[in-house]
């Protein structure tokens, strides 16, 4: 039953941080809150500060159903609101069973390729993926997804498509495999409410980028688009549905998804999950299929524990128990945002040194520095790649969230120690412009600057917050000839859109050129920035070590048995099969042959034809051809180490490989440019 009062405009949530300067002259958050709706008395549940006051994690269980701290205290007379008085009805706790049918609202970065993923390994749990975006829930449904991922289609054409019956012959099996058809069991639609309406548990995966106007614009997280959701979850959810946070949201926001749930079905309670996604961009696949770790929070009551093992039982289907952790719900969301500042925080240390290898002058490198440093097992070698800083939607705001936190706490000196993190970020990526500008006798007038990479890293489409576009914003203001810019990844008209965001003066946005290909690019540059690390760019003939085929191991780790038609494989078995079978066949994608067709697009498919996603090799660059299309001075510099490398060394061994860095190379690190002149050296 709903409530019979509509929830009030003036007394919607409020965001549960308030603006850092605000949070210091004012003596607490409640009367800030008090003093930007004068006259309004917020209700406690909503201050969205609770959590300020020591509130404990506790939902109420069967016993304290409808407890006064945690139910809605609002009633309207005459449209005034005061606090409730009356006794509200007793909450029901339904007791939730296994989850067969789940909601994903969101079907974006996070939310796609996650709900594919629990899809596939979960063949008897129906899911559906919603979106308000009919063009992104179209593209979902198209053999053109909308998120260039490795290995992304065919989860999705598994699980969305379902399989066909296949038979297989496989080396070193006397029988063959039999393989049965699979039911489709992922749904991507705008049908939001019917979707809700029908799952055990929902997963809101919407976006929290960081507020640009209004209270907190710079700092705070924007989670309207959550609240939004929460409120039609409220409406639709059938009683005892599972709510997952799993969008990356400030501390206390499952509690005001509760208190927004209490509001409108204060009959009912509800059970809200924290659980943070960790996926890496790029990587995306296979970051779900291996994950570190799945991190469920929960109220720590009965209720909530059973709801966290409910959850729990849906990611045992491919991942092993002991890397699933369960803690109570504060945790949780506070992990996500110190994982991704702790994460960031390595990158502008490395950034910071490589500052100093730099200026030093006598010959260190930070390459050397940083592989010195990940031999330390308590280190470890990852994230210590240096470069010009990083990009990405994640990071920023994230520690903005966490830092705009500890400014709300009256932490300041916390908050401005993570907020070191994002100066140095800048910091880099300034110093970075202006070397190039520097290298390039000061002036960019009559130059033309082409920029290879654009997505914020290699392997994905994404744009958002890429250091590329920062960069292209301060040469702009240098008025050169012009600014090439291609990306393998990106279509032009997403990359078109970050640009028109970065506030260019019309004069400096004619300048900028968005091309399909690479000799486009550099042809006539004075300068290359390779901004994204894409192979591609990495130059022909050097190449990482391919994979060779006895590599592929059995990822089961059992022995292989002849199998029966009729028994059940889970997909982690097929993919050890398809492991074996790759040993025999060409066929990468679909090596048992389950796979069904991919439906044609219609006549006029705007991707047909169109490379959306992967580089192609036949593209790869080639430093010789660029050396000789650029003019003089032909300076290049790339984000981060493993592509300066691999083009220095093929540039200036003229078709050669040679083992070391040629010692004739000119090259400051990463914020710097390196010359290019293709010469001769002495191959030992
Ligand atoms: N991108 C990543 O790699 C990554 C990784 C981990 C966590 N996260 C977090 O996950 C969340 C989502 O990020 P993303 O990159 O997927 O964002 P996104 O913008 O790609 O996707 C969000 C989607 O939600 C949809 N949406 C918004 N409100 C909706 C509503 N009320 N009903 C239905 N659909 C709605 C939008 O149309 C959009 O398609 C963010 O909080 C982010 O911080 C992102
Ligand atoms: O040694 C390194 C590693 C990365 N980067 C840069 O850092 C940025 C972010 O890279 P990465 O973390 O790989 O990609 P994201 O997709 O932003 O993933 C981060 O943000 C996600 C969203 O919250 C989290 O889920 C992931 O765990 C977290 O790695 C990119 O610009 C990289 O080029 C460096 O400069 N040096």
């Amino acid at each position: 039953m709903e409530n019979p009062h509509p929830e009030p405009e003036a007394l919607r949530p409020t965001l549960p941080f308030l603006n850092s300067r605000l949070a210091r002259s004012l003596p607490s958050s409640q009367s800030i809150a008090s003093a930007l709706s004068p006259g309004a008395s917020t209700p406690t549940s909503w201050a969205g500060n609770q959590w300020l006051r020591g509130t404990p994690d506790t939902s109420p269980t069967s016993s304290e159903a409808g407890s006064p701290e945690l139910r809605p205290k609002l009633r309207i007379d005459d449209g005034r609101i005061s606090p409730a008085i009356e006794p509200q009805p007793q909450a029901v706790v339904q007791v939730a069973g296994p989850v067969k049918s789940i909601c994903f609202i969101g079907a974006g970065f996070v939310g796609g390729p996650t709900a594919a993923v629990i899809a596939y390994h979960n063949p008897r749990i129906m899911v559906n993926v919603v979106d308000l975006n009919q063009q992104r829930v179209d593209a979902w449904n198209s053999r053109h997804l909308p998120i260039h991922e490795d290995g992304l289609l065919k989860v999705v054409r598994v699980a969305r498509d379902g399989t066909a019956d296949a038979t297989a012959f496989l080396p070193g099996l006397s029988r063959p495999v039999e393989l049965k058809a699979r039911q489709p069991n992922l749904v991507f639609s705008t049908r939001v409410i019917e979707s809700i309406g029908e799952a055990d548990a929902v997963f809101i995966c919407v976006n929290t980028p960081t507020k640009t106007h209004g209270l907190g614009a710079g700092s705070m997280a924007d989670v309207s688009a959550i609240e939004s959701a929460a409120r039609t979850v409220a409406k639709h959810a059938k009683a005892g549905t599972i709510i997952v946070e799993k969008s990356t949201v400030p501390c206390g926001t499952a509690r005001m998804i509760q208190d927004i749930l209490r509001y409108h079905r204060p009959e009912t309670t509800f059970q809200v999950l924290s659980n943070p996604e960790f996926l890496a961009e790029g990587t995306a696949v296979d970051n779900l299929m291996h994950p570190d770790r799945i991190l469920i929070g929960s109220a720590q009551t009965l209720p909530g524990l059973r709801a966290a093992a409910l959850l729990k039982d849906v990611y045992a289907a491919w991942v092993s128990p002991a890397r699933i952790v369960t803690v109570n719900t504060f945790s949780s969301e506070l992990a996500k945002l110190v994982a991704n500042t702790m994460l960031a925080q390595r990158i502008s240390s490395v950034n910071a040194v490589s500052a100093i290898c730099e200026e030093i002058g006598l010959g260190a490198d930070v390459d050397d520095v940083s592989l010195a440093l990940g031999k330390d097992t308590r280190l470890g070698p990852k994230f210590l790649q240096a470069g010009v800083g990083f990009g990405g939607s994640c990071f920023e705001k994230d520690i903005l969230n966490l830092a705009y936190l500890a400014s709300e706490l009256h932490l300041d000196v916390v908050a401005d120690y993570w907020l070191g993190i994002l100066r140095i970020n800048e910091y880099q990526r300034q110093r970075y412009a202006c070397n190039v500008v520097r290298e390039l006798n000061g002036s960019l007038r009559g130059k033309k600057i082409a920029v290879l990479g654009f997505a914020f890293k290699d392997g994905t489409n994404d744009t958002r917050n890429s250091i590329a576009v920062h960069i292209i914003k301060d040469l702009a203001g240098e008025m050169s000839r012009e600014i090439a810019i291609f990306d393998p990844g990106c279509a032009s008209a997403d990359i078109l859109v970050e640009i028109e965001k970065i506030g260019l003066t019309q004069d400096q946005f004619s300048r900028i050129r968005i091309c399909t290909d690479w000799r486009e690019v550099v042809q006539e540059a004075s300068a290359i920035c390779v901004l994204t690390q894409w192979r591609q760019f990495r130059g022909r003939q050097i190449r990482g070590p391919q994979k060779s085929p006895e590599k592929h191991t059995n990822t089961s780790g059992r022995a292989m048995t002849p199998i029966m038609r009729d028994e059940a494989l889970t997909e982690m078995k097929i993919l050890a099969l398809e492991d074996v079978a790759r040993r025999e066949s060409s066929v990468s994608e679909d090596p048992l042959g389950r796979l069904k067709p991919l439906r044609p697009c219609t006549n006029n498919c705007r991707h047909c034809g169109v490379s959306l996603g992967r580089p192609h090799s036949e593209d790869t660059v080639d430093w010789l051809e660029v050396a000789a299309m650029m003019q003089e001075p032909r300076w290049a510099s790339a984000k981060l180490s493993e592509p300066s490398d691999h083009f220095l060394v093929k540039a200036s061994a003229i078709d050669q490989e040679i083992p070391a860095k040629p010692a004739n190379t000119r090259k400051k690190h990463y914020a710097a440019i390196c010359d290019l002149v293709p010469r001769p050296v002495d191959v030992p």
